[in-house]
């Protein structure tokens, strides 16, 4: 299988913290340790690949003392790297896990702002980086100063190449990345309700709402609802795959771990109800990790066979 590019144009450091009882509006101590952990999507996305023993290299922009940080951290997991240097410091996301609820606050930070260079830069080495690549992941948020459409022009850029790619994005750059149909997405069930502009109070309105976009041109779409799971879609096949009980540490990542296990199922030719297994009990054992750790290879086959998949057409 030829690399897997995941693209991180925001990369972060994650500040998790752990408090025994969260209280809005008041001082809350962090009497635990502080967990620091490289994130940003793509790189969460690269850490389980890399797990998964299959070739990835990560890519993007990174800046400041912090960025060098973290790419030395990347690296050190011995994951290939290939980030295009910008001004400015990577952010630094603060993650609140509250004890007794097991809830996840997060609060991210903007990122710094690119130049028109920089995106010039990043997007010639997309260009590069596809000409040996299986998949291109695009996963986060964008840096001040970039374009919505960004997503939406490396997708073509793909397809020119004949390199698949899955998208994981919120707000406009979602909308615009969904215009260039990708082969997937996998927005959670937030970012899709804010896309239809409507709530999707049940299952079934999830599937409608996706297979909407499947007739849009996108081959898979997939979406997550935490706890509840998640739905995946085709034109010809439809499941919707529930997690076995765990206690929750941080769901940072767990999406991330999807997407990863999705390349990873479709780069060794899984069936579709191997891979949505696949997917949902890599989320599942990632948001049972704390701070923003991820799944291993032997962790996800061994609890594989606990995951419920119910077809739905
Ligand atoms: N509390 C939980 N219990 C069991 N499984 C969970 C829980 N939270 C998340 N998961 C698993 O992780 C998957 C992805 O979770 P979620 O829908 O929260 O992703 P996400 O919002 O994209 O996460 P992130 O952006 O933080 O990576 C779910 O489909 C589920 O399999
Ligand atoms: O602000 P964005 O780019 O949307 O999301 C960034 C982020 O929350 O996503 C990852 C978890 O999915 C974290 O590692 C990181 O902090």
């Amino acid at each position: 299988m030829q690399p897997v590019i995941t693209i991180t144009l925001n990369p972060a450091m994650d500040k998790t913290v752990m408090l025994p009882n969260f209280q809005l509006g008041a001082l809350n101590r962090i009497t635990n340790a502080v967990q620091v952990d490289p994130g940003g999507k793509g790189i969460n996305v690269a850490k389980v690949l890399q797990q998964f023993n299959t070739k990835v290299i990560a890519s993007g922009l990174i800046g400041g003392d912090l960025g060098k940080k973290l790419q030395k951290q990347v690296e050190k997991l011995g994951i290939a790297t290939d980030f295009v240097e910008v001004d400015g410091e990577v952010r630094t996301n603060l993650k609140i896990v509250d004890e007794q609820t097991k809830q996840t606050t997060e609060i991210n930070e903007p990122g710094f702002t690119v130049s028109i260079e920089d995106k010039q830069q990043i997007k010639e080495k997309i260009s590069n980086l596809m000409d040996n690549a299986s998949f291109l992941i695009l996963s986060g948020s964008i840096p001040n100063e970039m374009e919505a459409e960004v997503y939406s022009n490396y997708i073509h850029l793909a397809k020119e190449k004949g390199v698949k790619t899955i998208l994981d994005a919120d707000g406009l750059v979602l909308k615009h990345g969904i215009d260039a149909k990708p082969f997937a997405i996998k927005p959670n069930l937030y970012e899709l309700e804010k896309y239809i502009g409507k709530k999707l109070p049940n299952v079934e309105a999830v599937v409608e709402a996706g297979k909407r976009l499947i007739g849009r041109g996108i081959e898979l779409v997939i979406v997550s609802m935490g706890e509840a799971g998640a739905i995946f879609l085709t034109e010809n096949d439809g499941c919707h795959v529930k997690p076995f009980s765990i206690t929750p540490k941080s769901t940072v990542g767990a999406g991330d771990s999807m997407v990863a296990a999705i390349a990873y199922a479709y780069g060794n030719h899984f069936s579709f109800s191997e891979m949505a297994a696949w997917a949902t009990t890599a989320g599942t054992i990632t948001a049972s990790k704390s701070g923003t750790n991820v799944c291993s290879l032997k962790e996800v086959r061994d609890a594989l066979s606990k995951v419920q998949t119910s077809q739905l057409y």
